[in-house]
């Protein structure tokens, strides 16, 4: 069966709204062919961004969610059984590499080191990806680029990216947008008022500040759009920040209560 990247072009545009000088700091990168790494809390647009771009260069885009159980065969490809005996299959990593499409890894950190440095050859001078198993050794096409996203507010010394691995990036921080920006994310994704979604952002605003004090991350942009769609659907403010927000982020009664006060003071 020939595979291709066809599967992966993005035909109608993701909607981003730029906070900074992003948009051009991802073009150069693309356009020296520099592996880049996202890094930012969960939630913040960094997906999104990655599919806003790829959009934008007219690239495929491949994306593998990591975790911990991934193997390199999983990003490689593997030979499968078939009717008619054994056959390769080029897993997403090499598709990418093959065909000149965009890799995003995501929470790159969740796989295992040794499936990591499999991208180190691909992410240096090189360029190349060996493929063991097929005793191919190939050499990336010219359009093709490694993103990875990262989040250092969950990483501890016993899970993180070596420092030979994060070398090799350019790297871009993302947050939360600042709060007028964020504001019109959630009023245009979750079709509510700017009134509305300018509380959601004052109740995230309160909730991220309580991170290290019980909550490991605040409200999230993605968070805020499904309590804005909540409304949308007819429950009021209280009883969607529950649903969406305040119950997801936290099991801590206490702090079940700080944030629910937190909503009160907003609607
Ligand atoms: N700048 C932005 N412009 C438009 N939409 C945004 C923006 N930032 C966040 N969003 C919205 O927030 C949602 C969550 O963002 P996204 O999935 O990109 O987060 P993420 O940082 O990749 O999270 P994770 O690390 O959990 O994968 C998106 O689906 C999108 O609706």
């Amino acid at each position: 069966m020939t595979q291709t990247l066809d599967a992966w072009r993005i035909t109608e545009q993701p909607a981003y709204q730029a906070s900074n000088d992003e948009i051009a700091y991802y073009t150069a990168a693309y356009g020296a062919r520099l592996p880049v790494m996202l890094k930012g809390p969960t939630g913040c647009g960094k997906t999104r961004f990655v599919e806003h771009m790829a959009w934008k260069l007219r690239r495929p885009l491949v994306t593998v969610s990591c975790h911990e159980d991934m193997t390199a065969s999983d990003l490689v490809g593997r030979y499968l059984l078939g009717p008619e005996g054994t056959h390769w299959q080029d897993g997403p990593l090499t598709l990418a590499v093959r065909f000149g499409g965009i890799c995003y890894l995501d929470e790159v950190v969740e796989a295992r080191q040794d499936t990591t440095v499999i991208i180190h050859a691909l992410t240096d001078d090189r360029r190349i990806l060996p493929l063991e198993k097929k005793g191919e050794l190939l050499t990336a096409h010219p359009d093709f680029q490694l993103v990875i996203s990262y989040n250092p507010g969950y990483q501890s010394v016993l899970k993180d990216l070596k420092e030979s691995t994060k070398q090799r990036f350019c790297a871009m921080d993302f947050g939360y947008p600042d709060p007028a920006v964020e504001g019109s994310i959630v009023a245009a994704q979750a079709g509510i008022s700017d009134g509305l979604a300018r509380k959601l952002v004052q109740i995230a605003g309160k909730s991220r500040n309580l991170r290290g004090h019980g909550l490991n991350e605040g409200a999230s942009t993605r968070m805020l759009i499904h309590a804005g769609r909540l409304v949308a659907e007819g429950l009021t403010l209280r009883q969607a920040c529950s649903l969406a927000v305040v119950t997801p982020i936290t099991d801590d009664p206490d702090m079940r209560a700080a944030l629910d006060a937190a909503v009160d003071a907003c609607a």
